[in-house]
């Protein structure tokens, strides 16, 4: 089974090898000694939105996963509720310009690693999946989720666009019709809506519920050669990589012209004082 035991790490890389089990500090990584296979888990507290540590040691655990040669991959979350609440908006509110830079550099990188990995890829979505969450969730190859949380692409009602590179993964997973809809509604799906709308493939009881299913979904692939699986794989996805890879400095300055706009800046001011009024 997948083992637990909490080691300190040097480095990833070295450990996967050695032992069931590593951690960094916002991702720990187990794997099922059997089967080969990762449960890479987000745990930065208190609903694992992606700041530049988070976003960088995803990355890390994913591309360690794809040189050690892993069967297949489960992301999930350590929170009850939240899978994870997108990007940190604190890395884009009055950004200090060098981090909020290398801050979405690191994140493209992210997304071009997950959307693009060789290995099978699950989302385990245990809780809430907004903007960035629902952009992890749809980069992985089937997602399992539990009932009575949310999911999607909710920039449009923040008063931003969401990257053109979300909109293609997006469209690749539910249709143009659907995303076109989605995207300019800013709309978060409940569990159910989600299933239909073709989101999410499956629904879980619990999160031991969800990986078991992840296990049996990336099971499959135990009979199909992996090089085919992966060219196969890449056929479909690498266009919207290559476009990413290539234009990802233009992107980059598009991102820093809207963070930086005093509008958005404003908007994100107001935002972050409704989520904390909530509570009140
Ligand atoms: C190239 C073109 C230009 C591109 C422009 C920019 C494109 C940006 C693309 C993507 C955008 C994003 O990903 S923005 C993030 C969007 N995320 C959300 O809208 C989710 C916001 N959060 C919530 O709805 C809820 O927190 C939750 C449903 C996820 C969980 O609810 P819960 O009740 O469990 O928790 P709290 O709401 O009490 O939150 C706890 C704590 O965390 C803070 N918090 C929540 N989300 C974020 C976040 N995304 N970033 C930073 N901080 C967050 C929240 O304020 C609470 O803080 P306090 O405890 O201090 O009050």
């Amino acid at each position: 089974m997948y083992s637990r035991t909490m080691l300190k790490v040097r480095t990833l890389s070295n450990n996967l090898k050695m032992y069931g089990s590593t951690s960094s500090n916002f991702v720990n990584v187990s794997v099922n000694d059997k089967s080969g296979v990762a449960i890479v888990t987000m745990q930065r507290e208190p609903v694992n939105s992606l700041n530049l540590e988070l976003i960088t040691q995803l990355k890390t655990a994913l591309s360690d996963l794809e040189r050690n040669k892993c069967r297949g991959m489960i992301l999930t979350s350590a929170s009850k509720s939240v899978f994870s609440a997108g990007l940190d908006i604190m890395e884009m509110y009055k950004p200090n310009q060098e981090r909020v830079r290398n801050f979405w550099l690191s994140l493209q990188d992210l997304w071009m690693t997950l959307y693009g990995c060789s290995y099978p890829s699950v989302a385990a979505i245990n809780g809430h999946s907004p903007a960035g969450g629902c952009l992890l969730s749809m980069s992985c190859e089937y997602r399992i989720m539990l009932p009575n949380f949310t999911i999607g692409l909710n920039e449009t009602k923040l008063g931003i666009i969401a990257p053109s590179w979300f909109v293609a993964t997006m469209k690749n997973t539910i249709g143009f019709r659907k995303a076109e809809m989605a995207l300019t509604l800013g709309f978060l799906f409940t569990t159910e809506e989600a299933l239909k709308v073709g989101l999410i493939d499956e629904v879980a009881s619990s999160k031991e519920d969800a990986i078991a299913k992840a296990d049996k979904f990336i099971g499959q692939f135990a009979k199909i050669p992996p090089q085919p699986r992966t060219i196969s794989k890449l056929m479909l996805r690498s266009k919207d990589i290559e476009t990413l890879r290539k234009t990802k400095e233009q992107d980059l300055q598009a991102f820093l012209q809207v963070v930086n706009d005093p509008k958005t800046q404003k908007g994100l001011e107001l935002y972050l004082e409704s989520l904390k009024q909530r509570k009140a």
